[in-house]
């Protein structure tokens, strides 16, 4: 599939000095879900903000369908939907004012076969009279979704599209951004909750500091969450782990005097009853065995925990 977002070597330096992004490189195809996971401050709306024209960058591009976001920057944007995290809304306008409103802006004439099916989409067809201030959260939030979409966007920006939303909440949103992603848009949203990018996302980037720490499918992240180790504490300390047991690949931790295994939990076979068998060989005298399972949430915390 053709990629709709490319960012090449993508950096931002603040004003003040501060390196908000560091060289970024990350191409999105047309039609998936991306999830940008990352702590608080890693560069996750700097880097929206720049792709939607809002930031400059210090170096690097950005193109979105082929359109540089700083050069082209009219055709780049009218390819993005931007939801922010923040509900902004006028109280007392209607909801179909508020899209007709946003038509606008982007210079698009007022389609209402365009609007209706918006709405219908959103489930807010019903609600096209109220005014804002008369609309539960979770519908509110389903007018940004909408705004965004008035222009026909091909690529949607959502930023933390249920921070402190309840779970029913949370739900209604994945379903959206489902049906989204079913009628052609590219999502790429950023949440600080791993529950949501495993729900809803084809694939998972991972961002600490400004880096890009890995952008992988989630498939492959949720089979790397099926790891298991066990962990073999030994009766005597270990020079070296004998030859014999090479295939294992163990990780030997002489501070626990602990030999580590780790083995994919849904695999058909895990190796411990022949690991055990070898040890036996080895003459290797096991004081006690603990296992434990990595999860997404360790190796994503493993990944953005300052090392420093
Ligand atoms: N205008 C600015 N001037 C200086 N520093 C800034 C500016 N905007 C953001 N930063 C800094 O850049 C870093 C990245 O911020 P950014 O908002 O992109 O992070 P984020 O990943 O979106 O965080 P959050 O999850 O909290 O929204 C932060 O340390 C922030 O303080």
């Amino acid at each position: 599939m053709a990629s709709i977002l490319s960012i090449q070597n993508l950096s931002k330096q603040y004003e003040g000095g501060f390196q908000a992004l560091k060289n970024v490189n990350l191409d999105i195809e047309e039609g998936e879900i991306l999830a940008l996971l990352g702590p608080n401050g890693a560069g996750k709306t700097t880097l929206i903000s720049i792709i939607c024209g809002l930031v400059n960058a210090s170096s690097g591009t950005a193109t979105v369908g082929g359109f540089d976001v700083v050069k082209d920057f009219r055709q780049a944007r009218s390819l993005i939907g931007l939801v922010p995290q923040e509900i902004a809304l006028e109280p007392f306008q209607s909801v179909i004012d508020g899209l007709r409103f946003t038509c606008g802006l982007f210079g698009k004439p007022k389609d209402p076969a365009l609007l209706r099916s918006i709405l219908e989409k959103l489930s807010l067809w019903d609600k096209r009279d109220a005014k804002t201030m008369e609309l539960s959260g979770g519908m509110k939030r389903r007018v940004l979704i909408a705004k965004a979409l008035c222009h026909e966007p091909r690529v949607l920006f959502l930023d933390e599209p249920t921070a402190g939303v309840d779970v029913e909440l949370r739900k209604e949103m994945w379903e959206v951004v489902r049906q989204l992603k079913d009628d052609g848009v590219t999502i790429i949203l950023t949440t600080h909750y791993i529950d949501e990018a495993e729900a809803i996302a084809d694939r998972v980037g991972v961002i600490r500091s400004g880096e890009l720490l890995l952008v992988e499918e989630k498939d492959l992240l949720m089979q790397r969450m099926g790891k298991r180790q066990m962990r073999v504490e030994l009766m005597q300390p270990l020079d070296v782990i004998p030859e014999a047991l090479s295939r294992y690949n163990l990780e030997y931790s002489a501070e626990e005097q602990t030999l580590i295994y780790s083995y994919e939990a849904n695999g058909e076979r895990t190796g411990i009853a022949s690991l055990f068998a070898d040890l036996g060989k080895a003459g290797i005298i096991l004081r006690d065995v603990q296992t434990r399972e990595s999860s997404l949430e360790d190796i994503f915390v493993g990944l953005v925990e300052d090392k420093s």
